[in-house]
């Protein structure tokens, strides 16, 4: 399988590394679009060589991937899903952007127009499966709290509203439907995007969000109620070195699924 990668930043690099080290199954790297100009030192190469680092999307996609990975945000997902999906498959890591129902529904529509398949790794989030499995019965409940570290807001609206610096207790910084959440923290909490993708939707699945400093670790807290019986899950993300934000797991994650997606064997459906 061919996979292309759409980001060269911390998720990107980090999957670009798995796969060119022989760890994602039968995945190889095509190509990896970067947005100005070349960011390897190994420089452009061909279809049968190394990957070529472009920042020419059309180039990009002449290396034939036969699934495109998008590591680089919202605008990313909006940008090119479509023109992806009309040849390849698209896994998208910035789950937030499918908040945006229309957007959503032109992917989906292309996807199945030309056979190809949209798919949310869990990334940062656990228990997918069991919500996903969960939501073909009655669910009455899906709810998420997430927590992070003042250091993984910076850079976010969230700076302009408190002295991340001198917090001493956690901030509840949101509370609502996760479409919201999904639109107003686009770079760190795709998590309620996912979830709400598995389970039952985002304008069911109610979210909080908290800036706590008593913490190191990104956190995620699940509870889900339903037929299926309950569920409580907590994760704790170690955060990346170059990006607080992301945790360390969401590259893992991408990599686990090319290892599905690519080979003989699946598990953690
Ligand atoms: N589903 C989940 O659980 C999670 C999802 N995410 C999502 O993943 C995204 C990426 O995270 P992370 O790697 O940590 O972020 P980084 O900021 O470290 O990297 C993003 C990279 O994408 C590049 N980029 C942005 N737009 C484009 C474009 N149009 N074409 C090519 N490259 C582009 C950026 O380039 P430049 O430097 O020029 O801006 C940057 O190198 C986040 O924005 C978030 O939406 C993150 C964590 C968890
Ligand atoms: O990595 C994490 O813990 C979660 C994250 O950034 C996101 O959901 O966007």
């Amino acid at each position: 399988m061919r996979v292309g990668i759409i980001g060269y930043g911390t998720i990107g690099t980090d999957v670009a590394g798995f796969i060119q080290r022989g760890e994602a199954g039968e995945a190889s790297l095509a190509a990896v679009l970067v947005r100005k100009g070349l960011t390897c030192e190994s420089g452009p190469a061909g279809k049968s060589g190394k990957p070529l680092f472009t920042a020419s999307f059309n180039e990009f996609m002449e290396q034939a991937p036969d699934l495109v990975v998008e590591c680089a945000g919202h605008s990313a997902v909006a940008a090119y899903g479509e023109r992806v999906l009309r040849t390849a498959d698209f896994m998208v890591v910035s789950a937030g952007a499918l908040a945006d129902e229309d957007l959503h529904g032109r992917l989906m529509k292309t996807a199945r127009e030309n056979g190809h398949r949209l798919v949310v790794p869990s990334a940062a989030i656990a228990g997918l499966d069991r919500i996903a499995a969960a939501s073909v019965g009655y669910m009455e409940e899906v709810s998420l709290i997430t927590r992070k570290p003042p250091k993984a807001w910076i850079g976010t609206f969230v700076e302009d509203k408190l002295n991340l610096e001198g917090l001493t207790e956690p901030v509840c910084v949101f509370e609502g439907p996760a479409r919201e959440s999904a639109k107003l923290f686009p770079e760190s909490v795709n998590v309620s995007a996912a979830l709400s993708l598995a389970g039952i939707g985002f304008d069911r699945t109610t979210v909080k969000v908290f800036v706590d400093p008593g913490i190191t670790s990104n956190r995620h807290q699940v509870v889900a109620r339903g037929k299926f019986g309950e569920l409580q899950l907590e994760v704790g993300n170690t955060p990346s070195a170059a990006n607080p934000k992301t945790g360390y797991i969401v590259a893992m994650s991408v990599i686990h699924n090319l290892r599905k997606l690519s080979g003989p064997f699946m598990i953690g459906l």
